[in-house]
């Protein structure tokens, strides 16, 4: 864990002390757009046109805000179009690196650096600030066009339409307002309420986090029993963006990360979505439970000192769910 000062890189742990042992997650920094023209996005410069073949995702398969952009390029059938390349799961002093010995980590395809690092400096040479996945790369450029999850799910979201991406609109703009509003509580309270759960370093800090990140979840489970998605009969990117950190919460942030009031399974509801987002268009395929549960626990020497992985609980998402039955279209 670390991050880069001008360029430099330092290995330094989150800094909780000015925040009162609170854990703040810092802004992404590079926030350019791929659009169908080239034309700018709501952000950053113009000249990122969607094209086949230019642009590469770095990712984690623990990291649950990569997730996001694996789950969107694979539901758009983008996977000819974006490359990918899959960084090691255990992140220590160097930061994410590309060795290559675990099963699933690729190393750089494009360049075959070392670490991560590297290629926040190709982009920028006196960049500082932390070095995160996922990265959505222009192999044209060579530069970082995004490292906002939030905003690459978007852009593979619509921005590749006219290059055969798949059809399926997971933003739609009826309901954007809903997703927008949605997804500011459910970051708050359930992604980032989790990270700020587990690493927080007081018991203030950590009861309040704790406190919310379950009122969050009841609220969840009372709003998708009676509809099958969180926008009603349509999957949209908020769903995407909850189910990544759901699908984490038994087998390792219940632990982990202390959220170790209830798990998933035993709330009913949750946990047939879970299974059937699961179950959806090879969703199950970008998910890694080897990479997810190794991060965690071998990543974090506060957290978890030996960077022992435990045996973590045995699940069956394959299982039937019976969540279509709630989808409108089934109900007359
Ligand atoms: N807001 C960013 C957050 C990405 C992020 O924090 N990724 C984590 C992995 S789960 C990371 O790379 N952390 C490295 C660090 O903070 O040094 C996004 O959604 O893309």
């Amino acid at each position: 864990m670390g991050k880069l000062v001008e360029g430099v890189w330092h290995d330094v742990w989150y800094d909780t002390k000015a925040t009162r042992g609170r854990f703040e997650r810092s802004e992404s920094q590079f926030r350019h757009w791929i659009t169908p023209t080239g034309e700018a996005g709501p952000s950053g410069q113009a000249g990122f046109r969607a094209e086949a073949g230019r642009y590469h995702l770095y990712v984690s398969l623990a990291c649950p805000w990569a997730h996001r952009t694996l789950i969107l390029r694979r539901l758009k059938g983008l996977e000819e179009r974006i490359s990918v390349s899959v960084v090691h799961p255990v992140m220590r002093e160097h930061g994410w690196t590309f060795a290559t010995d675990f099963e699933g980590a690729t190393g750089d395809d494009l360049y075959g650096l070392d670490f991560l690092y590297q290629l926040y400096l190709k982009a920028d040479a006196r960049y500082s600030g932390r070095v995160t996945v996922p990265v959505l790369w222009d192999k044209q450029r060579q530069t970082i066009v995004s490292n906002e999850s939030a905003d690459i799910i978007r852009m593979l979201n619509g921005a590749f339409d006219g290059l055969g991406a798949k059809p399926g609109d997971y933003y739609p703009p009826a309901l954007r307002q809903d997703i927008d509003e949605l997804n500011t509580w459910v970051y708050d309270q359930i992604n980032n309420g989790v990270y700020k759960a587990g690493f927080a370093t007081g018991q203030d800090a950590y009861d309040e986090a704790v406190t919310t990140l379950f009122e969050g979840l009841e609220r969840l489970e009372r709003r998708l029993s009676d509809r099958r998605y969180l926008l009603g009969d349509r999957l949209t990117e908020a769903d995407i963006r909850l189910w990544t950190t759901l699908v984490r919460f038994d087998a390792v942030y219940h632990t982990h990360f202390k959220c170790d009031r209830r798990k998933i399974a035993e709330y009913p509801t949750l946990y047939g979505y879970l299974r059937d987002l699961y179950q959806t268009d090879g969703i199950a395929a970008t998910t890694d439970l080897q990479h997810i549960r190794h991060h965690y626990f071998r990543s974090h020497p506060t957290i978890n000192p030996h960077g022992v992985v435990s045996t973590g609980p045995q699940q069956d998402w394959t299982r039937p769910h019976d969540r279509a039955s709630l989808s409108q279209e089934n109900q007359v």
